[in-house]
């Protein structure tokens, strides 16, 4: 199960030049800055842009092989932009059913009460958009994706145009649709915080090119990529919900090798969840510290270090159990410290917080 994806297509000022395998399932992220690309990728995969040469193939099937190319309505594929785009005169039950209709029977393989359950629309099913927040409006439109039955879900920067608190309220949705939905999921994001919560693998885009892909972790801790180096450069570790202290608000969480206490609302335990440790929140120490208020330290091992763009820094990249770690320290304490390849440290962590 993989998407081949060989495009290219020029631009004045900018040339779109990509060839990579990517995975056939789960969140994928194309990141990158404003103008990388993201969304002209997106849309040379919807077949907008009939400019764009090469092959795609998703999971098997040639959407595009050279100058054969299918229509966007002959590509099964479901597209969520920034903005909700509902039809305005349809009830929310409406807009789902006309995207569930245009499928023939033998090809569906979501039924409208999933789209509902999964996206919580029951209790609105009988607004119309206009009645709606854009939280709910958007939960609308990825739904009408899904019932489209894709064989490929494209989702544009879907939270861009909401506020805080709505994206906090879609979210959970959004993060439960890889276990529910057998299909992948192109999800163009330019925040970091957002790709930490949802994605699987990381598409790195600069200048219409990738400059990397790869398991989330593993691309947001390398130190060849500017990920590392930015004010909000963290690692993301698995982990699973133990128990909850409700005197301290604390969850404790289980990850490979030790268990971690994060601030955090209540999770049922079992739960699995990801725990984002910042590069600025890691300290590290040649010796288990004893009467420190951080509650967290961890065994780590240095992989290796680099020059961070302030010149005050060092970036070091640790392993704890098979697990890269980044950690942000002054150039002083590294070369202080003697931190080489392989030095053997703990990494206090001041705080931890969970991504989703
Ligand atoms: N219709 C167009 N005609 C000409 N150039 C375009 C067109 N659309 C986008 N571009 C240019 O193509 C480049 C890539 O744009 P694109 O929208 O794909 O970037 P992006 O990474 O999605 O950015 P953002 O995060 O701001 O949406 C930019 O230089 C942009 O100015």
């Amino acid at each position: 199960m993989s998407l081949h994806i060989r495009l290219r297509l020029r631009r004045a000022g900018f040339t779109l030049d990509f060839n990579e395998h990517l995975p056939g399932q789960g969140v994928t992220a194309l990141f990158g800055r404003s103008g990388s690309g993201k969304t002209t990728l997106l849309r040379c995969l919807a077949g907008f842009e009939p400019e764009a040469a090469g092959e795609i193939c998703i999971n098997g099937e040639y959407w595009q092989q050279e100058r054969q190319s299918r229509p966007t309505h002959q590509r099964e594929l479901g597209y969520v932009f920034q903005e909700a785009s509902l039809f305005a005169h349809l009830t929310v039950a409406g807009n789902l059913r006309y995207a569930w209709r245009r499928v023939p029977a033998a090809n569906r393989r979501i039924t409208q009460a999933e789209a509902i359950d999964w996206l919580g629309l029951g209790e609105l099913l009988r607004r119309y958009p206009d009645q709606l927040s854009g939280g709910q409006r958007q939960r609308v439109a990825i739904a009408r994706a899904m019932l489209g039955s894709p064989q490929l879900l494209l989702m544009d920067e879907p939270l861009a145009a909401l506020d805080s608190a709505s994206k906090a309220e879609i979210m959970p949705y959004l993060q439960r649709l890889p276990q529910q939905l057998q299909m992948p999921i192109l999800y163009v994001s330019h925040t970091l915080e957002e790709v930490a919560q949802l994605a699987d693998h990381l598409v790195l885009l600069e200048h219409g090119r990738c400059l990397g892909q790869g398991a989330l972790n593993e691309m947001l801790t390398r130190l060849d990529l500017p990920l590392a180096s930015a004010a909000s450069a963290s690692a993301v570790v698995q982990a699973q919900v133990a128990s909850f202290d409700a005197d301290y608000h604390l969850l404790s969480v289980v990850t490979a090798a030790g268990s971690l206490q994060v601030p955090a609302p209540a999770r049922p335990a079992g739960d699995q969840v990801r725990v984002r440790i910042a590069a600025r929140d890691l300290l590290l120490a040649q010796a288990p510290l004893v009467g420190i208020s951080a509650l967290n330290s961890l065994p780590v091992t240095v992989l290796a270090l680099t020059a961070d763009t302030d010149p005050a820094f060092t970036l070091v990249r640790l392993e704890h159990a098979g697990q890269p770690l980044l950690a942000r320290i002054t150039r002083k304490s590294a070369e202080q410290m003697q931190l080489a390849a392989g030095t053997e440290l703990q990494a206090i962590v001041k705080t931890a917080s969970l991504a989703g």
